[in-house]
């Protein structure tokens, strides 16, 4: 059964350096899957290892259900064999000696199941992954994708309350990671357990997760849907991190509710959104995603001419270098064709909801 994860104030300090997680709050609601994204190091691990009992959280209080299997101020610390959590990681965590349907039945024979509840739970296990038909193969016999979809059956084959997913396809090549993504949500959807799923990877986040929860030194950033944290990116860092390339420096001249004008270093001036904070006269960095940009203008908001510096012919896309603001901006275009040739003038058009501004002070996270 499904059961809600809270994690509260949550504060794990190791012997050296800053605190791993610092001070990070969030729900994951029975049945939803939360992805946690972030650079390395931003302690997306760590905050999965207390969940699952086997890092010992320094302060904050976690509870499973009705549980709280942690809070070490009240000294509790329930051991991880007894929160029923199911847990799969970056390597194939199977055993080679035995059948796939050994493997997935090795939790059931751990829990003293009966013989014949135990051959349906794996059987059942194994139509959700997709390996029916593979159930008595020795397991090193199956590819790097069918292995972690052993690995899965066999947290979920004994219907956990939780599940912890810790970069699972990130040893998988290219094209076994993107089939086995897709299916990933399917099944997770499909037995109704609550998921925290860690990737550093955006477009994992994106497709798996039911809310996102993006991670930066220790904190969580901002915790959203998919659409949210793409569409209103809290702050620089998450645009950044989640695909907006560009970055125009400038300065509020004016305001108007959540949008403004800003004059760029080079003297345009664009409409874009602004925070409250804000104001007249703040020096502003304006966040910008390539496929943001309009290529060949449209509407009258925001209009200007810029030069093709370079182009990337990718065949179902181009990406451009644009000469602009006395700056280069990058701009991505679907189709086929390669429409502005290196050389030639562009008008593109930047509407002002896809224009973030934020405080100028705010580091932009490009560094990682
Ligand atoms: N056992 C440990 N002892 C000391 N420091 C640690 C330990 N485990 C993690 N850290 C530190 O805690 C911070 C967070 O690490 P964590 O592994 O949670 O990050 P992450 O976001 O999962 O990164 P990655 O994707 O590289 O695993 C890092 O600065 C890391 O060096």
């Amino acid at each position: 059964m499904s059961e809600e994860l809270k994690v509260e104030r949550l504060r794990k300090v190791f012997s050296v350096g800053r605190p791993a997680i610092d001070d990070v709050s969030f729900k994951v609601a029975a049945g939803e899957i939360v992805v946690l994204l972030g650079p390395s190091g931003c302690g997306k691990t760590t905050t999965l290892r207390c969940v699952a009992g086997l890092e010992h959280p320094t302060e904050g209080i976690i509870s499973i259900g009705k549980d709280v299997v942690s809070a070490p101020e009240r000294g509790i610390l329930m051991p991880p064999r007894h929160r029923n959590i199911g847990m799969v990681f970056q390597s194939y965590a199977v055993w080679p000696h035995m059948t796939v349907r050994q493997n997935v039945a090795f939790p059931l024979k751990h829990r003293k199941t009966p013989r014949g509840e135990t051959n349906k739970k794996v059987d059942e296990a194994l139509a959700i992954v997709g390996l029916s038909e593979y159930s008595e193969r020795p397991v090193v016999a199956l590819s790097g994708g069918q292995m972690q979809r052993v690995a899965l059956a066999r947290s979920l084959v004994y219907q956990p309350r939780l599940l912890l997913l810790d970069e699972p396809l990130s040893n998988l090549d290219a094209k076994l990671r993107l089939r086995l993504r897709d299916d990933l949500r399917r099944i997770i959807k499909q037995t109704n357990v609550t998921a925290i799923y860690v990737t550093h990877d955006q477009a994992e986040a994106v497709v798996l997760g039911d809310r996102i929860g993006v991670m930066r030194d220790g904190k969580m950033l901002q915790l959203a849907s998919p659409q949210d944290i793409y569409n209103t990116p809290a702050d620089l860092f998450v645009a950044n991190f989640t695909g907006a390339s560009n970055q125009i420096d400038g300065k509020v001249i004016e305001r108007s509710g959540n949008e403004g004008l800003v004059e760029t270093k080079s003297g345009e001036r664009l409409r874009a959104t602004l925070p409250a904070a804000l104001q007249t006269g703040s020096p502003v960095k304006i966040a910008l995603r390539p496929e943001a940009i309009r290529l060949g203008g449209g509407g009258d908001t925001n209009i200007f001419t810029a030069k093709v510096a370079d182009c990337r012919y990718h065949g179902t896309q181009t990406v451009y270098d644009l000469a602009v603001f006395g700056g280069k901006l990058e701009a991505l275009e679907l189709g086929t064709e390669v429409r502005y040739p290196v050389g030639s003038e562009v008008k593109i058009a930047l509407p002002p909801s896809l224009l973030w501004g934020y405080a100028a002070n705010e580091t932009s996270g490009s560094e990682h």
